[in-house]
């Protein structure tokens, strides 16, 4: 059965079990009436969990929404045969971006304590890399301003790595100063973009890069690339894929072990996604290669999923889709992290990420920041539980 119809069908099994209808929907379509029990046995049966105790009825109502897909497909990727499905990776690294990509766009600033508190929340929910702020000149990003604070009270945080923005030798060593383990550097394909971002051309920024780089492994520190503009520019408009394959060749030429490739504004497709990507893998092994796109045109997932498919196993991805760039007008907030894990998870993909933690973190920095969920899932998922929660 289709993915859509699948998630169609539990839904309404589950409405109609929260409006006390007893009335099941199986997944061949047919309603049948059951008691209140019989339809949690169902549902229990339907989602695999027959040895698990299910206690409290709204637990049973609220648990299903958050974690169907992973199980039925689990199974379904497992009978597919297609060969769409079966060259995607089994296991997907999510870059968490939010605190940093997310936050440094923010209108007013965001007080050192709150961006901890969302740090400790992503890093508790088994993201595996919470990228958490940048040591740049305060006077370009005030929003980040407080990077050294940051940094010294995520210092003993544990589960998750914790890398930082460094534009230049001075943030570098700043960051090192101030306990990072992990360092990025941020390239662009677009000379425009490149002076509007750093003031400074793409070559210059290039050796800029490679004497972090030297520092940086003379330390032991990794350092991760990024490459801003790689199928549009605020600027110049249309970027070439042979821009983007070059600047990741020099990237990775200068030792950073993951090349993360950004559509800032957003503007990109599978259409023009694909040949950067092509260009790029000629040049740069896939296995370094992380994508980072922007939601502007409501293009993200199916630029993911396209990227999936050539065998990327990196996302970057910003919790409840904040972001944006503030030298990158216009340019809406990265792909939201519950979106991307409920598609992952809808594919049988590993993540090792727990949906309900990100979308409390979500829920979190939204209520902060007074603004509504850039997440699609997040809103879809919270009106089921508030609806089961009137139980
Ligand atoms: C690169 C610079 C510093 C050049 O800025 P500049 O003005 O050309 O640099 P400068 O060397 O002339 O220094 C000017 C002042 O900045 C200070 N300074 C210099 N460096 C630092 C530093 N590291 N930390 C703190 N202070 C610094 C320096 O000490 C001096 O201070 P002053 O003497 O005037 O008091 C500036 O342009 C800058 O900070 N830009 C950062 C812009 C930024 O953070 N953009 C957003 C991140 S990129 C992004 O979001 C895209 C991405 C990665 O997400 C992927 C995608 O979506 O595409």
């Amino acid at each position: 059965m289709e993915q859509q119809q699948m998630t169609w069908h539990l839904q309404t099994l589950f409405l109609k079990g929260v409006n006390d209808t007893r009335e099941a929907v199986s997944w061949s379509g047919q309603t049948r009436r059951v008691s209140q029990r019989g339809f949690l046995n169902h549902s229990r049966s339907i989602l695999g969990w027959n040895s698990m105790e299910i206690d409290n009825v709204r637990d049973a109502l609220r648990l299903p929404s958050l974690h169907f897909s992973t199980y039925y497909n689990d199974k379904l990727r497992r009978e597919s045969t297609n060969k769409l499905f079966s060259s995607i990776p089994g296991y997907v690294k999510i870059v968490e971006v939010g605190p940093r990509d997310g936050l440094q766009n923010e209108k007013d600033i965001v007080p050192t304590a709150i961006k901890v508190e969302l740090i400790k929340m992503l890093a508790s929910s088994g993201l595996p890399v919470v990228e958490a702020t940048s040591f740049v000149s305060p006077k370009w990003v005030p929003q980040l301003a407080d990077a050294k604070d940051v940094m010294e009270a995520i210092r003993d945080f544990k589960g998750a790595r914790f890398p930082v923005l460094t534009p230049n030798l001075k943030g570098f060593e700043a960051a090192i100063a101030a306990g990072a383990k992990e360092v990025a550097v941020f390239a662009s394909a677009s000379e425009g973009f490149s002076k509007s971002n750093i003031n400074c051309s793409i070559e210059d920024s290039l050796v800029r890069y490679h004497e972090v780089a030297l520092s940086a492994s003379k330390l032991s520190i990794p350092v991760r690339g990024y490459i801003s503009c790689v199928v549009g520019c605020p600027v110049e408009g249309m970027v070439s894929p042979s821009k983007v394959a070059y600047v990741a060749k020099k990237l990775c030429d200068m030792g950073c072990y993951e090349i993360s490739l950004g559509d800032t504004i957003g503007v990109g497709t599978p259409g023009t996604v694909i040949p950067m990507l092509e260009a790029v893998i000629d040049v740069v092994p896939i296995e370094k290669l992380a994508v980072h796109f922007h939601d502007t045109y409501g293009q993200a997932l199916s630029n993911i999923l396209a990227s999936l498919q050539m065998g990327i196993s990196t996302v970057d991805s910003s919790v409840s889709g904040l972001g944006g760039c503030p030298y990158a007008k216009g340019a809406s907030g990265n792909v939201a992290t519950e979106d991307v894990v409920y598609m992952l998870n809808g594919l049988g993909v590993k993540t090792n990420v727990d949906l309900q933690k990100i979308m409390l973190a979500g829920n979190f920095i939204r209520k902060h920041l007074g603004h509504s969920s850039g997440s699609k899932t997040a809103i879809a998922l919270s009106k089921i539980t508030a609806h089961a929660s009137k139980l």
